[in-house]
């Protein structure tokens, strides 16, 4: 399990803006726009309760502050509570919270007391991440390339197909690829074997370079929560690629927009 550093959320506000500048510039549409046509839900002004959880690993500095950048952002009532863990839960709910959030170090989830809705972070990063990828303005095909079959990639190829995307998939544990070959229908990509290109590439794995020259064209829309990275910056450099990349706020309005 990759765990977030602090390092990963350093002036998060200012990568989440900065993301969805190229959103924007990449797709015609920024965040909110995109978040509320795929969820077909509208952000009122919710209390979203941010409880930090001890358990496992602890406390990551700056994740439950991060969290609240992006009620702040979304203009929801946003707070952390002063407890933690069960405490906490009992603090956000007597302060009538509509909304929770909260994480281990296996599962994020939101929860709306409300309606009784819940998401994890792994699937909303998923879909957002993946529907981002396929909004490139520049793409004249529907096929798109999925580097990385894990909880992350596997939501993110299953919500491309229900869009009736033509998805090449790529990842080298044989099993996840089978899967994601039998149970949602991609293609199984083979670099050596396809000489393919595309315009459109949704990556989620946790390694560098998975990216590579002979995957992508020119001006193509890369879009991956990946940490670290899988597309260099020379590549990057030298292909004009559009990189939508941030560690955390992204999928977080992916999951508050999911649970309304
Ligand atoms: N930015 C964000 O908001 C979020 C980021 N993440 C990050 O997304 C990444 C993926 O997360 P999970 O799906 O939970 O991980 P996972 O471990 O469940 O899946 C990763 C998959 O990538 C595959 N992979 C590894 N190297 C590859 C390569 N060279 N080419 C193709 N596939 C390759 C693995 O075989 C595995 O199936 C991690 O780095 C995680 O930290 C996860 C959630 C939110
Ligand atoms: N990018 C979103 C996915 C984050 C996930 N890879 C992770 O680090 N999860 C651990 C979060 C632990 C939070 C901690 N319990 C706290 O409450 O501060």
């Amino acid at each position: 399990m990759t765990l977030l550093t602090p390092d990963d959320l350093y002036n998060v506000s200012r990568q989440f803006e900065k993301n969805n500048d190229i959103i924007k510039r990449a797709t015609g549409q920024g965040i909110r726009d995109i978040c509320e046509s795929v969820y077909n839900t509208r952000l009122g002004n919710e209390k979203i309760g941010i409880i930090p959880i001890t358990a496992g690993n602890g406390i990551i500095d700056n994740f439950a502050e991060s969290l609240f950048t992006i009620t702040n952002y979304l203009k929801l009532d946003g707070f952390i509570t002063n407890h933690t863990d069960v405490a906490g839960y009992y603090e956000a709910v007597n302060q009538n919270a509509d909304i929770l959030l909260m994480a281990d170090d296996y599962v994020f989830i939101a929860h709306n007391l409300r309606n009784g809705k819940i998401a994890t972070n792994h699937v909303c990063t998923g879909v957002i991440y993946a529907e981002i990828a396929s909004r490139c303005k520049y793409a004249d095909t529907k096929d798109i390339l999925v580097i990385g079959l894990g909880k992350v990639g596997y939501a993110g190829a299953s919500h491309l197909i229900r869009k009736g995307f033509n998805v090449y998939a790529y990842d080298p544990d044989n099993e996840a690829l089978n899967s994601a070959v039998q149970e949602l229908g991609v293609h199984p990509y083979d670099i050596h074997r396809d000489g393919k290109k595309f315009c459109m590439v949704f990556e989620a794995t946790p390694n560098e370079n998975t990216i590579t020259k002979d995957m992508i064209s020119e001006r193509c829309l890369v879009s991956t929560p990946g940490i670290p990275c899988g597309l260099s910056p020379e590549l990057g450099n030298d292909y004009d690629v559009d990189l939508v990349m941030e560690p955390l706020l992204i999928g977080v309005a992916s999951m508050l927009y999911s649970v309304i």
